[in-house]
C-alpha cells in the first residue's frame, strides 16, 4: 500500500472569488464593517496616513479606511501562526493570508485512507511543560489551548559506518553511558563536549525570551542575568565542530557529533550554530521529545483556531503576490485577483528569499538582504516518500526517528547519502488504521515504483524558492552573528520563519514569531519602545551582522 503525501495535496481549488469585500473591525473591536474595495482604492494614501476624506453635499460617507489591520502576515507557518497569535494576544487587529487550504506550511499535515501524516518534520522540541524552552507549548498556551502530548522514548536512533548504532535516549545519563560505551578512550571528550552545551543550555533556559532587537527587553535581561546573557553573548559568533574539536579527538566520534548536528541543520558540526546544537542536544533530555497526540498538524490548527478566537482573521486561498509600498513603507498585500489588504506592520512567513525575490518589487536589495545571502545559501530540499504499511513488517520494539548513513562518513552531506525514516505511529497508533503503520522517509533513490514528493513538490505546496528548506551558511559561518532577526531594510515590513534568526526547526520558528511580536509590538505602540535606543541598537547588530 502506499500513500502519497505531496502528491494528495494536489486539492487546490479552481475559483477564485469574484466580488469580496473588505471586512475592519468596528470601534466595538470584534464586528466586522464592509465595504467595497473599488471605493477604498483612491483614497488609499490618505487611509494609509488615517487622513478623513471630506465629504461632499449629497456624497454619501463611505467608511473612511484607515489601515485595516494591525498587522498582516504572509503565510501560516508556524512562525507566521506564533507571530501572529502573539500579536492578537497583544490587542492587535491581525490577518494571516495563507496560500494554501489549511494551516501549519511545512508542518501541515494530510489524510488519506485512514492515515494521518505529517508533511514534514515529526520530532518535536520544545513541547513540554516545563522550563522557559518550551517554546510550542507556550505558544499554544498563549491563545489558551494545550495539546495532549506522548513522550518519545528515543529521539533517534542513529545507524552509522562501521555498525556504529546509538540510540539518543530520553534519560541523558542513559544516552551519556551508550555513548561512552562505543568510544571509551573519549569519556572525557564526551562529557566535556556535552557539559559545554549544557552551560549554554541553561544560560537560554533562565532567560525570558522576546525580542532580541528590542533594546529595553535586551538591557533588561543583561541587567536580571549578567553572566547567562555573557555566556551567550560570547557563544553567539561560536559553531558546535569548533567547540567539539577543543575536547574530542576520535575521528569517528567527530563524525558522529557532526551526524547529530546535521540532521537539525543539514551541515556539519563546524557549520552549525553552537547555540542551536546545544538547544536541541540538551532540550530533548530536559523537556524531551513529545509527539503531539492526532499528529504535528494538531499544532497548526490550534494555533489558528486561537487566533480566531483572540480577534484574528485568517484566509486561505489567499496567495500574496506583492507587497504593496508607498513611500518606501511597507502598508498591505495584493492577492492575483486584484485583492488588496491594508496594514500598519506587514510580516512575511515566506523564506527571505520569496520575500525578497518575488513579493517586493524593489530596484535595489536592501543592504541586509545582501549581507544575508552572501552569507547563507538556498539549503537543498528534500524528496519524500510517505507510506502506509502493515504493522507486522516492523521489528517488535522499533524506535519512531531512525537515521541512517551506511558505509560512508564522507557521504554525509551527499545528496541521497543518507536516510531518515519516522514512525509516528509507534508513538499514536491513532494515525493509522488498526495493525498498520505510517512511515516517512525522505530520500531519492528508487523512484521507479513510487509517487514521490521532490524539491519541485515542496516549491509548489510550501511556496518555498526552489523548494528549500532553508538557509545553510555557504562556508564557515560566524555561529549565528549573520543570521538577520525579524526587521528589515523596508520600513513596516518583517520577516519570520526559518530564514531568520536562529534558523530551521518548529521551535526554532516559534521564537522567530515569539520576536517578530514582540518587535512588531514595539512598533505599532502595543509594547513600551525607545526610538533612540532602537536606532543604536539595530545599528549595532547590522554592523555585527557584516563582521560574519
Ligand atoms: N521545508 C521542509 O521541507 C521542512 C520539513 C519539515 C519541517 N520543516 C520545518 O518547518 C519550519 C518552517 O516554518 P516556517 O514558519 O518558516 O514556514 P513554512 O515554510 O512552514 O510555512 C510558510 C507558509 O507560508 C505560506 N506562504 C508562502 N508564501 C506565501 C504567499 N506568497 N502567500 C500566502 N501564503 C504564503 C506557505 O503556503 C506556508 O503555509 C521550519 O521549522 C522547518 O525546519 C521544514
Ligand atoms: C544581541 C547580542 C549582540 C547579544 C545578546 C546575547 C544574548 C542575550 C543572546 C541570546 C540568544 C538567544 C536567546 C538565542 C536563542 C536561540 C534559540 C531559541 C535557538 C533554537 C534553536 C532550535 C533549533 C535550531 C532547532 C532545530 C530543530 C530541527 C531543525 C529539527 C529537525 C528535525 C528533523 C529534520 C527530523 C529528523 C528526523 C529523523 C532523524 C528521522
Amino acid at each position: 500500500m502506499l500513500h502519497l503525501g505531496f502528491v494528495s495535496h494536489a486539492i487546490f481549488p479552481s475559483t477564485a472569488p469574484k466580488s469580496y469585500v473588505f471586512a475592519r473591525r468596528t470601534s466595538s473591536g470584534r464586528g466586522v464593517r464592509t465595504c467595497e474595495r473599488a471605493r477604498l482604492r483612491p483614497w488609499r494614501a490618505m487611509a494609509v496616513l488615517g487622513v478623513e476624506k471630506t465629504v461632499g453635499r449629497g456624497e454619501e460617507r463611505a467608511p473612511v479606511e484607515k489601515e485595516q489591520y494591525d498587522a498582516i502576515v504572509i503565510g501560516s507557518g508556524i512562525g507566521g501562526l506564533v507571530a501572529a497569535t502573539q500579536l492578537a494576544v497583544k490587542g492587535a487587529r491581525v490577518l494571516v493570508l495563507e496560500k494554501y487550504v489549511i494551516p501549519g506550511g511545512s508542518s501541515g499535515f494530510f489524510e488519506r485512507d485512514g492515515f494521518t501524516f505529517d508533511v514534514g518534520s515529526s520530532v518535536m522540541f520544545g513541547f513540554s511543560d516545563k522550563g522557559n524552552l518550551n517554546l510550542i507549548t507556550q505558544a499554544l498556551a498563549a491563545v489558551g489551548h494545550k495539546m495532549q502530548v506522548i513522550p518519545d522514548p528515543t529521539t533517534v536512533h542513529f545507524h552509522l559506518p562501521s555498525n556504529l548504532s546509538v540510540r539518543v535516549h530520553r534519560e541523558y545519563d542513559d544516552f551519556i553511558t551508550e555513548l561512552i560505551n562505543n568510544f571509551p578512550h573519549e569519556k572525557d571528550g564526551i562529557l566535556g563536549f556535552y557539559n559545554e552545551c549544557w552551560k549554554i543550555f541553561n544560560a537560554l533556559n533562565s532567560l525570558e525570551l522576546k525580542s532580541l532587537e528590542e533594546p529595553i527587553y535586551l538591557f533588561g535581561q543583561f541587567f536580571k542575568k549578567p553572566s547567562e546573557c555573557l555566556t551567550l553573548a560570547y557563544y553567539l559568533p561560536q559553531n558546535a565542530g569548533e567547540i567539539a574539536r577543543k575536547h574530542i579527538k576520535d575521528p569517528q566520534l567527530l563524525s558522529f557529533i557532526d551526524a547529530e548536528c546535521f540532521i537539525v541543520s543539514t551541515v556539519n558540526a563546524l557549520q552549525t550554530p553552537m547555540i542551536n546544537a546545544s538547544m536541541v542536544l540538551c532540550d530533548r533530555h530536559f523537556g524531551g521529545i513529545n509527539y503531539p497526540v492526532g499528529g504535528v498538524g494538531g499544532i497548526a490548527k490550534a494555533l489558528a483556531n486561537g487566533l480566531v478566537e483572540k480577534g484574528g482573521k485568517i484566509l486561505y486561498k489567499a496567495n500574496v503576490t506583492n507587497i504593496i509600498l508607498e513611500n518606501g513603507k511597507a502598508i498591505g498585500v495584493r492577492l492575483p485577483d486584484g485583492r488588496e489588504f491594508f496594514s500598519r506592520s506587514v510580516i512575511s512567513n515566506a523564506t527571505r528569499w520569496d520575500t525578497f525575490g518575488k513579493l517586493l518589487k524593489v530596484d535595489n536589495l536592501p543592504e541586509e538582504e545582501k549581507n544575508f545571502q552572501r552569507i547563507y545559501v538556498k539549503a537543498p530540499s528534500f524528496l519524500s516518500i510517505h507510506m502506509g504499511v502493515k504493522a507486522s513488517v516492523l521489528p517488535p520494539d522499533t524506535d519512531c526517528h531512525h537515521f541512517i548513513l551506511e558505509d560512508d562518513w564522507n557521504r554525509l552531506e551527499k545528496p541521497y547519502g543518507s536516510i531518515f525514516l519516522s514512525i509516528p505511529t509507534v508513538l499514536d497508533s491513532t494515525l493509522a488504521p488498526k495493525g498498520h503503520h505510517i512511515l516517512h522517509i525522505f530520500t531519492t533513490s528508487g523512484i521507479e515504483d513510487w509517487e514521490v514528493g521532490t524539491p519541485k513538490t515542496h516549491r509548489r505546496y510550501l511556496a518555498r524558492y526552489d523548494g528549500t528548506y532553508g538557509p545553510m551558511p555557504r562556508s564557515i559561518p560566524k555561529g549565528l552573528l549573520g543570521m538577520p532577526f525579524n526587521t528589515t531594510g523596508i520600513d513596516g515590513l518583517y520577516c519570520v520563519g526559518d530564514s531568520c534568526f536562529p534558523g530551521q526547526g518548529v521551535i526554532a520558528v516559534s521564537f522567530s514569531g515569539i520576536m517578530c511580536a514582540h518587535r512588531v509590538a514595539a512598533d505599532i505602540g502595543l509594547e513600551r519602545k525607545s526610538p533612540i535606543l532602537d536606532a543604536a541598537l539595530l545599528q549595532l547588530l547590522g554592523w555585527l551582522r557584516t563582521m560574519a
